[in-house]
C-alpha cells in the first residue's frame, strides 16, 4: 500500500496534520503497511517485540490464549501465526517473502510450518473483530459481569473442560480523556477486572508442573496506584513480574506492560 506523499488537504486542521505527518513517518506504521503478514494494527509489533526481548511466552506448550481488547486484531494475528493457524495463501505469500528475518521472527524456521493450528485462541473486544483463522471472537464489554463466564465457555473443550488459559493478554485501554484521575481510574478498573479473570482462569504452575507457565501480559498506565496494584496483587502471586516498554510503544505515551510469569494462584 503506497504511503501518502501528496500534501494534506487544507481542510485538515493543523493539529491533525501534525499527527498524520508523524503517523506516516512512524517506522512501525510503515512496517505494518509493507509487512506481508498484513497486520491490522501497529500494536502487533509491540507483541512481537515483547515476546522477543522480554522472555518468550508464545511457546509451543501454550495451548489456550485469551486476547483482551483485541480489536482490530493485530495481536491475535501474531498469536494465530505462532500457533500455526495461518491460511495456505498467507503461508505462500510469507514463503515467497524476501524479508526472511520477519518471517522467522513470527513462525520459526520454514520446516516447522504446520498446516493447521493448535489449541484455542479467544479474542474479545467492545468492538467487532473481523475474522482471523483459528481465533474465536467475542464482542463484549469485558467489565460486564457476564464476560468472564462467556470467555471461559469459549475456551472449553474435551481436553480443557474447565476452560483454563495458558496465556492471558490484555492490551485493553479505555478512551483517553486527558483527565489524569479519570484515566488512572479507568486503567486500574481494567487491571482489576483482568486480575479477577486471571484468578479463576489462568492455569497455575501447580497444574502444569512448570515454574514459568501461566503467563499474563497486562497493559497499564503509569501511576502510583497502578504500582501499588502490581506490588499487592501481581508480585506475590507470580514467580516474577517485569515492566516492558517496547520500542513500538510511542515514547510520549504513559502506557507500559507487565509481563507476569509463573502464576502460583492467589497466595495472599
Ligand atoms: C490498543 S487497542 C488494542 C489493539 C489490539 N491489541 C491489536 O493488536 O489490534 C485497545 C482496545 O481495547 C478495547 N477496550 C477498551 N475497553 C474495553 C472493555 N471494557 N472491554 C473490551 N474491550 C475494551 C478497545 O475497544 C480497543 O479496541
Amino acid at each position: 500500500m503506497p504511503l501518502p506523499t501528496a500534501p494534506l488537504s487544507k481542510s485538515v486542521p493543523p493539529s491533525s496534520r501534525a499527527w498524520l505527518a508523524s503517523h506516516f513517518r512512524d517506522p512501525y506504521v510503515k512496517a505494518r503497511l509493507s509487512h506481508p503478514a498484513q497486520f491490522r494494527s501497529r500494536s502487533a509489533f509491540k507483541l512481537i517485540e515483547m515476546h522477543e526481548q522480554y522472555g518468550s511466552f508464545l511457546t509451543r506448550d501454550v495451548q489456550t490464549v485469551v486476547d483482551l481488547g483485541a480489536a482490530p486484531g493485530g495481536w491475535s494475528q501474531v498469536v494465530a501465526g505462532k500457533m500455526g493457524w495461518t491460511t495456505e495463501a498467507e503461508m505462500e505469500s510469507l514463503a515467497e517473502d524476501k524479508t526472511r528475518d520477519a518471517y522467522e521472527m513470527l513462525y520459526g524456521t520454514k520446516n516447522e510450518q504446520p498446516q493447521r493450528g493448535r489449541g484455542t485462541i479467544v479474542a474479545a473486544d467492545l468492538l467487532h473483530i473481523p475474522p482471523i483463522p483459528g481465533v474465536r471472537t467475542l464482542q463484549i464489554d469485558f467489565l460486564s459481569p457476564e464476560a468472564g463466564n462467556l470467555i471461559r465457555a469459549m475456551l472449553m473443550s474435551p481436553s480443557n473442560p474447565e476452560g483454563k488459559a495458558d496465556l492471558i493478554l490484555s492490551d485493553m485501554a479505555a478512551n483517553f480523556t486527558g483527565n489524569q484521575a479519570r484515566d488512572t481510574e479507568a486503567s486500574l478498573d481494567i487491571c482489576l477486572a483482568v486480575y479477577q479473570f486471571v484468578k479463576t482462569n489462568l492455569r497455575t504452575v501447580q497444574e502444569t508442573g512448570k515454574k514459568y507457565s501461566g503467563t499474563l501480559l497486562l497493559k497499564h498506565f503509569a501511576h502510583p496506584l497502578l504500582t501499588q496494584f502490581r506490588k499487592e496483587s501481581l508480585e506475590p502471586n507470580f514467580h516474577y513480574v517485569i515492566f516492558c516498554k517496547p520500542d513500538a510503544s510511542r515514547k510520549g505515551s504513559a502506557e507500559g506492560y507487565w509481563l507476569c510469569k509463573g502464576w502460583k494462584g492467589v497466595q495472599r
